[in-house]
């Protein structure tokens, strides 16, 4: 691999004796990582299935390597069914550092696509709210998709820039995290295309961008609260001095812990974060509901109760996925759950505000894939109109992956009966199907079917 000639000066004047481990790092194999997705299941119920999950990522409770050229596990239905996200172990850091508490009202504002945001969302357990953004539009509908696969639903997705979302968030969140675009130096082993991008112009070039993005901060955080900022960059320039940068124009905050992850001195690819505390008097948190309204019209409201008989032969069985903090409603023919203490959000490019259950045509519901992906395993084990496989028997885990891949599911001898069935694997929902009396017509959205190739995740 050849690095460019005044990277190299650089570092070995940053790192100076550590300098010759550094670059016999990029020598070592890489090691991957992938994140138990606790909205979904444990850490211990997660090894149980993956017995090659041994080693744990130090940092993070929930994260795991593994050995990418034995594992496939981005090939496995369980991905599918979002449990678990694959995530380079050092970029496991920033969201563990940002201490996000149940029912806080946090943003991640560079979220696609999404691997601190899931992580994020697992700390509040769909209490609270979670902002995410990003201010590329192709990117974004990638983190979308990623937090419905995840089953996160107290959810905003936004294709933002920073400065309208200050605009309509003033000092709203209790948490931010602001994983800065950046020179990604820390990258060039996992991906060394990023090798031909990288000059001294760039590295400023970012520094520009993360200064004006961190100068929003004071602007959407509440007093009292916290920020976490991270690059996947080497650069003091990106890294502390941009810190130092922002608490002198910003003397309310303070440095409460910097962290910087080698590549010569841990398992991962090299990370910053740090996280900063605005010191003024705590605003308490706003007091978020304990009950769902309910603003359907009553045609509607029978429409989604006919659905949930469909599904577990019981009118209110689709009400217990919802958090109890928000409103359902119909938008343009979506039955929408959403967070009730959202504040107006027109001019805003809003992606998903809360989570789709579903839509109405011609009165009647077409469940949507959010929907499968929010249904837990225990309610998927109450389901009573659900093919549910096992993923140790080989015909039943053969069927989970054509399913995945669009094909029609067919079963000898069995007449399916009429309406919509959940299709999981070992009770962790995957989508859905329709009967049409002998074959059940697959439903899985096009965009998200199994990959053959690898799966790029960003
Ligand atoms: C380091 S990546 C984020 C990775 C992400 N946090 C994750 O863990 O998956 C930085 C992201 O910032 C986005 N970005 C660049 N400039 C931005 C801006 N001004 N406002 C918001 N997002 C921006 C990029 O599109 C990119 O997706």
């Amino acid at each position: 691999m050849e690095l460019p000639k005044p990277f190299l000066n650089k570092m070995q004047e940053l790192l100076k004796e550590e300098f010759p481990c550094f670059l016999d790092s990029y020598n070592y194999p890489k090691k991957s990582g992938l994140r138990a997705n606790s909205l979904k299941i444990t850490t211990q119920e997660l090894k149980c299935k993956l017995p090659y999950l041994n080693e744990k990522v130090p940092w993070c409770s929930d994260g795991y390597y593994y050995n990418d050229e034995e594992y496939r596990p981005a090939k496995h239905p369980y991905y599918y069914a979002g449990l678990y996200y694959i995530q380079e172990p050092s970029a496991m850091l920033p969201a563990e550092l940002l201490d996000v508490q149940p029912r806080d009202n946090v943003l991640d504002l560079c979220a696609a696509p999404g691997g601190k945001s899931l992580q994020l969302a697992a700390k509040l357990k769909n209490s609270g709210l979670l902002v995410v953004n990003d201010i590329s539009e192709k990117r974004s509908k990638v983190l979308l998709k990623n937090i419905e696969r995840y089953g996160v639903k107290n959810i905003l997705v936004l294709n933002e820039s920073p400065q309208n979302i200050a605009d309509f968030f003033p000092e709203f969140f209790d948490k931010i995290l602001v994983d800065a675009p950046c020179s990604g130096e820390g990258m060039f082993r996992k991906d060394p295309q990023m090798i031909k991008f990288w000059s001294e112009e760039e590295v400023n070039k970012y520094v520009l961008w993360q200064k004006e993005i961190l100068s929003l901060v004071p602007k959407l955080l509440k007093p009292g609260g916290k920020v976490v900022y991270s690059t996947c960059t080497f650069s003091p320039e990106e890294n502390e001095l941009q810190i130092n940068d922002f608490l002198k124009s910003f003397p309310q905050f303070s440095l409460e812990k910097s962290e910087r992850l080698w590549p010569h001195k841990v398992n991962g690819e090299g990370h910053f974060a740090a996280l900063l505390k605005d010191n003024r008097s705590n605003v308490p948190n706003n007091s978020q509901g304990e009950t769902n309204n309910i603003a359907l019209d009553q045609k509607n409201l029978e429409i989604l109760k006919e659905f949930s008989i469909n599904i577990w032969k019981d009118p209110s069985s689709i009400f217990d996925i919802l958090p109890n903090n928000g409103v359902i409603l119909e938008r343009k023919g979506h039955i929408l759950w959403e967070n009730k203490e959202l504040p107006p959000l027109k001019g805003l490019k809003v992606l998903r505000s809360g989570l789709l259950l579903g839509t109405i045509q011609k009165g009647r519901f077409k469940p949507s894939q959010a929907l499968a992906m929010a249904i837990n395993k225990e309610q998927c084990q109450r389901a009573t109109q659900c093919l549910n496989l096992h993923s140790n028997d080989e015909k039943d885990l053969n069927l989970a992956l054509r399913y995945l891949k669009g094909e029609t599911i067919t079963k000898e001898g069995i007449r399916w009966s009429k309406g919509w069935y959940l299709i999981s694997i070992d009770f962790y929902p995957l989508g859905w199907a329709k009967s049409s009396d002998l074959s059940l017509k697959n439903e899985y959205p096009p965009g998200w079917k199994y990959q053959e190739g690898d799966v790029k995740i960003d």
